[in-house]
């Protein structure tokens, strides 16, 4: 393979935001012209769920249960090397865990690059419109700052959900990305839908962070700090220690209904939530979607084995008393067919 240059694109953006619904469309553009991208996907959770919305005939890599930004960062150069030489794809997209520090995610793949020849494009960042209009009222808490550190990072900001708030607040929160990055490129979008080709192109010139490093500067020197003191514990982040995951694995098909309700009446500190499953009054197999306080169900048939799980993201919520619930769910369904 020789010399050949692997271009490299990092989606970051909040949990639930559309890093997805961008990644399919990414890669659907690319196909199009003749391009095999090769994907990466890092979840916190231990189950990748977003894989199944990405075609089979992707080469994809997961690198689960933590983020690459810290946790598993020494795997993002084995994963990297190995889709390189095993499929050399013309082109690899990073869809990097919402809750990761997307500095540090940047940092991470520069060290790649040591070994391998990349060529690390600007970063994108997805912004879910009516998330950042709540966080925007209090202006405080850890969300917010990890939103806002993404909001810095990135190069062009999709401000995207923009269906869900009113004309004058989607000026309001276009203003608002607009001071805390005013280096960016703005795109209102309503689920990404933006001219893929141009989301690159005005930055293809120069190369980002360094244009950034103005602003940028304090962040860096912040994590760099981070950094040297703690490097060889797996060291704790500030920024998403905070984090929790509940992982579930069903029994069985619940009752729909049920389900519904247990997701409407979520806590609030749980912002994120997906998974597949089975339904008692349906046939076919849902994977559902809750990304803040919107929920939706997708009909799908898994390809090979998916178990029926689910996983909650979110801060420090009662996984005790979510999984107690979705244990009540399963034993509502067996015992109403106990009575049968
Ligand atoms: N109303 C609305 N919903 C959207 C929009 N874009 C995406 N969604 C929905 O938001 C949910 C999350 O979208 P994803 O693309 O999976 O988000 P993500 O950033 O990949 O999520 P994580 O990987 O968990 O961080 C899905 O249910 C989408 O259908 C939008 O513009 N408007």
């Amino acid at each position: 393979m020789g010399s050949r240059v692997t271009p490299v694109f990092i989606l970051s953006g909040f949990l639930g935001s559309g890093k997805t619904t961008l990644l399919q469309r990414l890669i659907r553009h690319w196909q199009e012209q003749g391009l095999r991208p090769a994907v990466i996907m890092n979840e916190i959770g231990d189950v990748n769920l977003d894989g199944l919305l990405v075609s089979s005939e992707v080469p994809m890599a997961e690198m689960l249960g933590g983020c690459i930004c810290c946790t598993i960062r020494g795997d993002l150069s084995v994963q990297m090397a190995e889709l390189i030489e095993g499929e050399k794809p013309d082109l690899i997209v990073i869809e990097a865990t919402g809750a990761g520090n997307p500095m540090e995610i940047f940092d991470a793949v520069t060290e790649v690059s040591l070994y391998l020849k990349l060529d690390i494009k600007p970063m994108v960042t997805v912004v879910d419109a009516a998330h950042l209009a709540e966080l925007y009222a209090s202006q405080q808490g850890k969300s917010y700052r990890l939103m806002v550190e993404q909001i810095r990072c990135g190069s062009v900001l999709i401000l995207n959900k923009m269906d869900l708030l009113e004309p004058d607040r989607q000026q309001e929160m276009t203003a608002f990305l607009r001071r805390m990055n005013p280096y960016a490129r703005i795109i209102p979008a309503v689920k990404c839908e933006v001219d893929l080709p141009s989301l690159w192109a005005q930055h293809q010139a120069h190369d980002h962070t360094h244009d950034h490093e103005g602003h940028n500067h304090e962040h860096h020197h912040d994590h760099h700090a981070a950094h040297s003191h703690d490097h060889h514990h797996g060291h704790p982040h500030a920024s998403h220690e905070h984090v929790t995951v509940y992982t579930h694995y069903f029994d069985g098909p619940v009752d729909s209904e049920d389900f519904e309700r247990f997701i409407a009446e979520l806590p609030r500190e749980v912002y994120r939530g997906k998974g597949v499953l089975r339904f008692t009054d349906t046939a076919s197999r849902f994977l559902f979607q809750y990304a803040y306080r919107e929920a939706d169900y997708l009909k799908i048939t898994p390809q090979g084995d998916v178990p029926d799980v689910a996983v909650f993201i979110g801060e420090h919520f009662d996984k005790q008393g979510l999984a107690q619930r979705l244990h009540a769910l399963e034993r509502n369904v067996s015992d109403n067919s106990n009575e049968r």
